[in-house]
């Protein structure tokens, strides 16, 4: 099952290659599958024509093979990148088929006036905006032939009408079911792409490229949950020290990897639900979820002297890196702007104490006891 799945997967990617973008591949992805479906639903109709025993029927099935060995030129065009064109192939190929079939066997009998309607409707899911008149005339000529054939009727090839009314029926059925499978399937492709493009998006969105942590947006909105879920917490903002030195000193790429060394310490602190964010160019924050304010010390501290003594190498041998941090501990309920301007504040002061250490928001100093324990 999963090797015909991963099969499947591939023949519908056929000329996935040339897209650019996932709209263009969504619109390949669609046509291959339609490629398939109306194989599939051929093959099933002539398989009922025969076994049904009926002449017209039989000879219905038959004037539809050359499109059957036809269709596979649609897959080609897309192998070479000739999307517009496999396109365009497959709906004259499909329209050409339904057409030939009702005119000279089928009639209105079965229903097969209804593919006109699918077809009217389809191309503006397959087709580029920019291709609006081939959409157009497609839309146009399938309506016209739809409403011609409804109203006016075709007559059936004689022999069709000796078959049961049951029988008929059944195969109306399954001619309408057929259409409506397709355009589900279609529809199903569509909904399946749209959600993936909006992960990706979503994920661009809120990612720093550089570091691959959340971004200021997306950290202030988890930020913004957190206050408004009146959970406990502390805020640490991280800033790295003498920052503009080490890219005049070493150069702007090490620069760039001593972003992306302190973002992975970072990623490495966090515990549970904690969470971590490049809030500024140099400036990085984390939410910490700890048991007391003695333990959110901890960690700061513990996160400091291991980026302090860690020497990454950035290109050009083992630099030191330092980080000041300020601490906020924030207890229910606070306000969002408060607790970044007392953490901010308090990054300052580190600065101020002489940069390399941490320092705890005004009014929240920890107790000596609590300084020892730290240290
Ligand atoms: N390589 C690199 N540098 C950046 C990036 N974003 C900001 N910077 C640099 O970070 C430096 C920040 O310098 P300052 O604000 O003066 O701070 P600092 O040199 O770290 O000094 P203190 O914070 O006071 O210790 C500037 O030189 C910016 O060009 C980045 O994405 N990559």
């Amino acid at each position: 099952m999963a090797f015909w799945g991963k099969q499947l997967v591939s023949y519908a990617k056929t000329g996935i290659e040339h897209c650019h973008g996932k709209t263009q591949e969504r619109r390949l992805i669609q046509t291959n599958i339609s490629v398939l479906i109306a194989l599939v639903t051929i093959l099933v109709f002539n398989l009922a024509f025969i076994l049904l025993g009926n002449p017209g029927l039989i000879y219905s099935g038959l004037v539809q093979l050359p499109l059957l060995l036809l269709l596979p030129l649609v897959l080609w065009l897309n192998h070479r990148g000739k999307r517009h064109e496999a396109t365009l192939t497959l709906f004259l190929l499909v329209m050409f088929d339904a057409l030939i079939a009702l005119m000279l066997a089928q009639g209105v009998t079965l229903g097969l006036q209804y593919y006109f309607l699918m077809f009217a409707v389809l191309p503006a899911s397959y087709l580029d905006a920019k291709q609006w008149l081939t959409t157009a005339l497609l839309f146009c000529s399938n309506l016209l032939l739809f409403g011609y054939f409804e109203v006016y009727g075709w007559q059936a090839h004689p022999s069709i009408a000796e078959v049961p009314t049951l029988t008929i029926t059944l195969l109306r059925i399954l001619m309408v079911g057929s259409c409506v499978t397709t355009v589900l399937v279609v529809i199903l492709i569509s909904e399946y792409y749209a959600a993936q493009n909006e992960r990706e998006l979503q994920y661009l969105a809120d990612t720093d490229s550089l570091t691959g942590l959340p971004n200021r947006r997306a950290f202030m909105w988890k930020l913004e949950r957190t206050v408004k879920d009146r959970r406990p917490f502390c805020l640490l903002i991280i800033d790295v020290d003498h920052f503009k030195q080490i890219n005049d000193t070493t150069g702007h790429q090490a620069g760039d990897s001593a972003l992306q060394f302190l973002a992975s310490q970072l990623h490495a602190a966090t515990q549970g639900e904690d969470f971590a964010g490049r809030i500024g160019g140099e400036e990085f924050a984390m939410v910490q979820f700890c048991a007391s304010p003695l333990e959110h010390l901890t960690r700061a501290e513990n996160l400091r002297k291991t980026i302090a003594s860690a020497h990454p190498d950035l290109g050009a041998g083992p630099v030191r890196l330092t980080v000041s941090i300020g601490v906020c501990m924030a207890t229910p309920p606070v306000s969002l702007i408060k607790i970044m301007a007392m953490a901010d504040k308090a990054l300052y002061q580190a600065k101020r104490n002489g940069r390399n250490c941490i320092q705890v928001a005004a009014d929240q100093s920890p107790s000596q006891a609590q300084r020892q324990a730290v240290n």
